[in-house]
């Protein structure tokens, strides 16, 4: 079965690159994304590719080339899942914040519309893709859903998790370490599956595309986050005790990541890990485990959880025990918002954690982020007071401690102390010597991703703070 035309529901930093990069890739097939949210339907068609909503390295690119041709972008969901043959499902599955499951379980409203909707609307046969990361049996429940309310036709359900990393979309997109496809091993599940490893194997080689049953590639996307999350909650662990120790914790990684068995990746340690997937993909799992009465493993998974917490927290008392065991009414500067560099997105930020602890203790925050804006910034705080219950007025005055600047000079201006948030390379291009001068003294740098160089600032005259350094 060749696919000629590709819908998909979701216009986000998944649903956005991935599309893109499939149009790009297969010029015969027609690809539309959609999206309920007008203004980022509106800014993916902006003429202007600086003003595309998602910032990924060479994306606007992409775009440019295939956008017209066979790339889309539009509000008609309707129109777009009538003529699609495979339909994508990207939409939004954040942690719920209501009800059963509140705090640990994925919130699955917006995929089940989407499976109430395609239902409605498809006369024909189609394929639908578990793109958004999904809890292990949801293809059962789209499947009932599908079934019970459409027209009749006949809906296969393929998994396809995806596992790009933000900042590096396209470079994943394009050399994908792998791609998994679950499907029903049945005679139409095999003939789906296979018309989704030939959309890939336009670019990928058969050795990149696996493919499984559909449980085991829905829960594999949970497991390879929350492997990948251990890690960092691994090293940030020892990174508490290399404070204690005098050891290094940059030494102890690469000392063992020369072992081929543990390898050098991911062993970064840091203020914390952030980002839309890891925390959120952790709880789930969490959930899922106490759901299928398995409280052992649901509680060593919740450690990586609870680990990162506590890194973001120590980055926080560090600072205020280093300032004299206070930062009322201190301008403590943030170099970067995002939760990593080369991207726009601050979802579960370690800044946003690490400046509530401060500004509850008094201090003035004032923020430089290349890539995101004030309003952004003020938002994840607002949100987040919202969420532990702050009244508004509450809200308000705590805004009034929160600072955010265009150029980083500016925001560094008679500062007290820098807090690196972000691993933004720009920032180890700055001329320390004049941001030094025009700084209160003691000069503190509390460098939260050990990206400067320590010994330089030092000799400068900073007192120098990185994680896990003694
Ligand atoms: N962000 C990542 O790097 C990443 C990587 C791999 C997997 N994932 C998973 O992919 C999924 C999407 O993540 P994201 O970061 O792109 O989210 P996102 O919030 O950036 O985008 C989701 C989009 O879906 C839209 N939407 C919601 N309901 C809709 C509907 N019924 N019809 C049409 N559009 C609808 C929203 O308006 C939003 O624009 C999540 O399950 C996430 O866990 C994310
Ligand atoms: O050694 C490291 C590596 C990462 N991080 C932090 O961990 C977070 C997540 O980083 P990364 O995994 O690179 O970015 P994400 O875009 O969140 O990607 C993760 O989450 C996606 C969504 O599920 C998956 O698709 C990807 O495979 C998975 O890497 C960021 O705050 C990083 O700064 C560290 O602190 N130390």
């Amino acid at each position: 079965m060749k696919i000629k035309n590709i819908c998909c529901l979701g216009a986000g930093y998944v649903g956005g690159p991935t599309m893109s990069v499939i149009a790009l890739k297969c010029p015969e097939i027609k690809v539309t994304v959609v999206d309920l949210n007008e203004a980022r339907i509106a800014a993916w068609n902006d003429d202007n590719l600086d003003n595309l909503p998602v910032y990924e390295p060479r994306l606007a690119e992409v775009v440019g080339e295939a956008r017209g041709r066979n790339l889309f972008f539009s509000t008609d969901v309707d129109a777009a899942i009538d003529a699609a043959d495979m339909i994508f499902i990207a939409v939004n599955t954040p942690t719920k914040t209501y009800g059963e499951g509140k705090g640990m379980a994925a919130d699955l409203k917006f995929v089940e519309l989407c499976a109430r909707q395609i239902a409605r609307i498809a006369k024909n046969d189609k394929i639908i893709v578990e793109k958004s990361t999904l809890p292990v049996r949801t293809a059962e429940t789209l499947q009932t859903i599908l079934d019970s309310t459409g027209n009749g036709v006949h809906f296969e359900v393929l998994s396809n998790p995806e596992f790009l990393a933000e900042g590096t979309a396209i470079e994943d997109l394009f050399n994908a370490d792998r791609v998994l496809i679950g499907g029903k091993q049945t005679p139409k599940g095999k003939v789906a599956i296979q018309a989704l490893v030939d959309v890939y194997a336009h670019w990928l080689t058969p050795k990149q595309i696996l493919t499984t049953n559909v449980w085991s590639s829905e829960l594999s996307k949970l497991t390879a986050n929350a492997f990948l999350a251990q890690r960092i909650s691994s090293i940030n662990a020892l990174s508490a005790l290399c404070e204690a120790t005098e050891a290094n914790v940059d030494e102890v990684a690469n000392a063992i990541g020369t072992d081929s068995r543990i390898g050098p990746k991911f062993l970064k340690a840091s203020v914390g890990f952030g980002g839309s997937c890891f925390q959120k993909d952790i709880l789930n799992l969490v959930y899922l485990c106490r759901f299928f009465n398995l409280p052992e493993v649901a509680n060593y998974w919740e450690q990586v959880i609870i680990l990162n917490d506590y890194q973001k927290y120590r980055f926080a008392k560090k600072i205020i025990s280093s300032l004299f065991n206070t930062v009322s009414d201190k301008k403590i500067t943030f170099l970067g918002w995002a939760f990593k560099k080369d991207t726009n997105d601050t979802r579960e930020s370690a800044a946003i954690y690490v400046a509530d602890h401060l500004i509850e203790d008094g201090a003035q925050i004032h923020v430089y982020d290349p890539k995101v804006s004030e309003a952004k910034i003020k938002a994840d705080m607002s949100y987040l007071w919202e969420l532990n219950g702050l009244t508004e007025h509450k809200i308000t005055a705590k805004l009034k401690q929160l600072f955010v600047y265009k150029t980083p000079m500016e925001a560094l201006d008679q500062a007290h102390a820098v807090a690196v948030l972000t691993e933004w390379d720009e920032f180890k291009t700055y001329d320390w010597k004049s941001i030094y001068q025009n700084m209160y003294k003691p000069a503190f740098v509390f460098d939260g991703r050990n990206i400067l160089d320590a010994d330089k600032l030092t000799t400068i005259g900073f007192q120098v703070k990185g994680i896990g350094k003694g």
